[in-house]
């Protein structure tokens, strides 16, 4: 089969919404090459250094690379994607160059373009993220792994907003606690959560693909006793509330369902919320406590902002 390769020079703050947008058409697997990743060190749990060819990065700014398979609707794929990423404007996203050129490449040049970039990552004091593809023996006997296959849904799991709320559910998740997940995605959080002992994990996503990945990942991590998966528009699905709810979604979502949130949170109960741009901090905060929430914690990485709030006993 013939892939084309849809590349996309934007932001860092743009990388979820226009990973999504790619997502939503049909791409498998996104590339992210971030300048920024150039001038961190990178190191494994052994102390190896990864070098990084300066060559697969821009010199500034984030490249999306998306691929997408060439038939006869490739022409309003494209089109399509151009003005959802343009459209983003409207919600204050800074696109930057906003340079979007495609090309074709052959099947086995998309096969391995993206796997370069993914190694083993530490996360958190226990979560370390590992690529299907990679074999990695733990470093600390407390160490929980989540083993993931980044290209069929969003994020390798290191997104700023992903580790956020791994660390956030870190923080929160008690043994035997029901957790509701708000837009798995590849499933990550879910996995988390059971890996942290969580009793029960209502899953749900209202992306097809994102649930059929999330599906495989859980299996994969041997946690489909504890974790089901579901197709739901946000909180539709939810017939039972939860000691943990979890939504890494962006800011404006967050905001447009904070009170169904609150309902389905115990008494006591925590509601993480992540995947909002700092300047909507202020915006996501007031929501939370319009509807009731008590705000306990406000963690902060790159542009990204998680808010960790309990629901009054
Ligand atoms: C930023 S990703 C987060 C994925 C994963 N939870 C993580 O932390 O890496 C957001 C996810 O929310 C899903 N989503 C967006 N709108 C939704 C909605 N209205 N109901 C359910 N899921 C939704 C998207 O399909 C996507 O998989």
């Amino acid at each position: 089969m013939k892939w084309s390769e849809l590349s996309v020079h934007t932001t860092n703050e743009a990388i979820e919404s226009v990973s999504n947008i790619l997502h939503e058409a049909g791409a498998s697997g996104v590339v992210i090459e971030d300048s920024e990743d150039l001038m961190k060190a990178r190191e494994d749990q052994f102390g190896e250094i990864w070098s990084l060819n300066p060559d697969d990065f821009p010199k500034e700014g984030v490249v999306l690379k998306a691929y997408l398979p060439v038939n006869s609707f490739l022409g309003e794929t494209v089109e399509a994607i151009k003005l959802a990423i343009n459209n983003l404007v409207a919600f204050d996203i800074n696109l930057g160059a906003n340079v979007i050129t495609i090309s074709e490449v052959n099947e086995e040049e998309w096969a391995t373009a993206w796997k370069k970039y993914y190694h083993p990552v530490k996360i958190s004091k226990r979560f370390t993220i590992v690529p299907t593809w990679e074999i990695y023996e733990p470093v600390d006997s407390d160490e929980l792994i989540i083993e993931l296959d980044p290209g069929m849904a969003f994020g390798t799991g290191t997104h700023p907003t992903t580790v956020m709320s791994l660390q956030a559910l870190e923080k929160t998740v008690k043994p035997g606690d029901r957790i509701i997940d708000v837009g798995t995605g590849s499933g990550v959080l879910s996995i988390g959560a059971a890996l942290l002992e969580a009793g029960q994990v209502h899953a749900l996503d209202l992306d097809e693909i994102a649930v059929k990945a999330a599906g495989l990942n859980v299996k994969l991590n041997k946690v489909q006793d504890t974790v089901k998966v579901v197709h739901g528009n946000l909180l539709d699905t939810v017939d039972e509330p939860g000691d943990v709810v979890v939504a890494n979604i962006l800011a404006e979502i967050i905001m447009s369902f904070t009170d169904d949130a609150f309902q389905v949170v115990k008494p006591g109960g925590r509601y993480i919320t992540s995947g909002i741009i700092t300047a909507k901090k202020t915006d996501v905060k007031n929501a939370l406590e319009a509807s009731g929430f008590i705000i306990e914690d406000v963690m902060m990485m790159e542009d990204w902002v998680t808010i960790i709030s309990k629901k009054p006993e």
